[in-house]
């Protein structure tokens, strides 16, 4: 399947940066055991640079950042992702089958998944705020007692090369739509697609080191 896989570094910050030990890893399709690209191989040093943008991301502003976003604000982005997804659908299908040796069809559906899940987790962020602090009745009158969801800091998120982008939005869409901030390690075997939806955050802007995407 001719495809080019596309050139990228890692994903930390907003922007694209090379390893700090500017490490690659070969990339091969399985179907026929060429090397057809490289992904950066990020070591410890990297890894550092990522958490410390992903802990700004999420309270800077006295906490008043990524956290305390609104739902609907979180929401924004991830609907975005979700469109881009899907057009870029046929592509990314084809990039995965090259990265992983699955058949096109399963491919294409887990692409369809993909962009249901980044909506799915969308929706409920839409809905979050309105649920906050709902009572819960005890019996006991000198309490009030509520539910209070709170995002809980920087996620580190590793994912399978079996489906490589579709755990990977089972793990960020939620992560994102509770406003955590959260760092992506995608298997070593299978990250192209996951730097694929690095691209696709840079190109809705989500806001830098909301995610970032760390492969090695
Ligand atoms: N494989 C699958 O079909 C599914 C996997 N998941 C979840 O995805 C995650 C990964 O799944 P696996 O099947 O284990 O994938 P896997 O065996 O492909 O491993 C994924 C990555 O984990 C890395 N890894 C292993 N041990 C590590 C360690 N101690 N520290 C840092 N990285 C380490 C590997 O280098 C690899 O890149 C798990 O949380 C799993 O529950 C969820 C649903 C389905
Ligand atoms: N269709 C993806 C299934 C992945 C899993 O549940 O293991």
């Amino acid at each position: 399947m001719a495809i080019q896989i596309p050139s990228r570094q890692l994903f930390i910050d907003g922007e694209w940066r090379e390893p700090v030990l500017k490490k690659w890893i070969p990339i091969i399709n399985p179907a026929t055991e060429e090397i057809v690209g490289d992904i950066p191989a990020a070591t410890a040093e990297d890894v550092e640079i990522a958490v410390d943008a992903a802990r700004r991301a999420f309270s800077w502003n006295e906490g008043k950042y990524w956290a305390s976003t609104s739902g609907p604000f979180r929401a924004k982005f991830l609907h975005a992702i979700s469109s881009m997804i899907l057009e870029r659908k046929s592509e990314l299908a084809k990039l995965e089958v090259v990265d992983t040796g699955k058949p096109l069809d399963e491919a294409a559906s887990d692409m369809d998944g993909v962009a249901s899940c980044f909506k799915y987790y969308a929706e409920l962020a839409e809905a979050l705020d309105a649920k906050q602090k709902a009572p819960v009745s005890i019996p006991v009158q000198s309490f009030k007692t509520y539910v209070l969801k709170e995002p809980i800091g920087v996620v580190a998120l590793i994912t399978p090369w079996n489906y490589p982008l579709l755990m990977a939005a089972w793990k960020i869409a939620p992560a994102l739509a509770a406003g955590c901030t959260a760092i992506m390690k995608p298997s070593e075997l299978a990250s192209v697609t996951c730097l694929e939806l690095a691209e696709i955050c840079r190109q809705v802007d989500i806001p830098p080191g909301v995610l970032k995407i760390v492969t090695g």
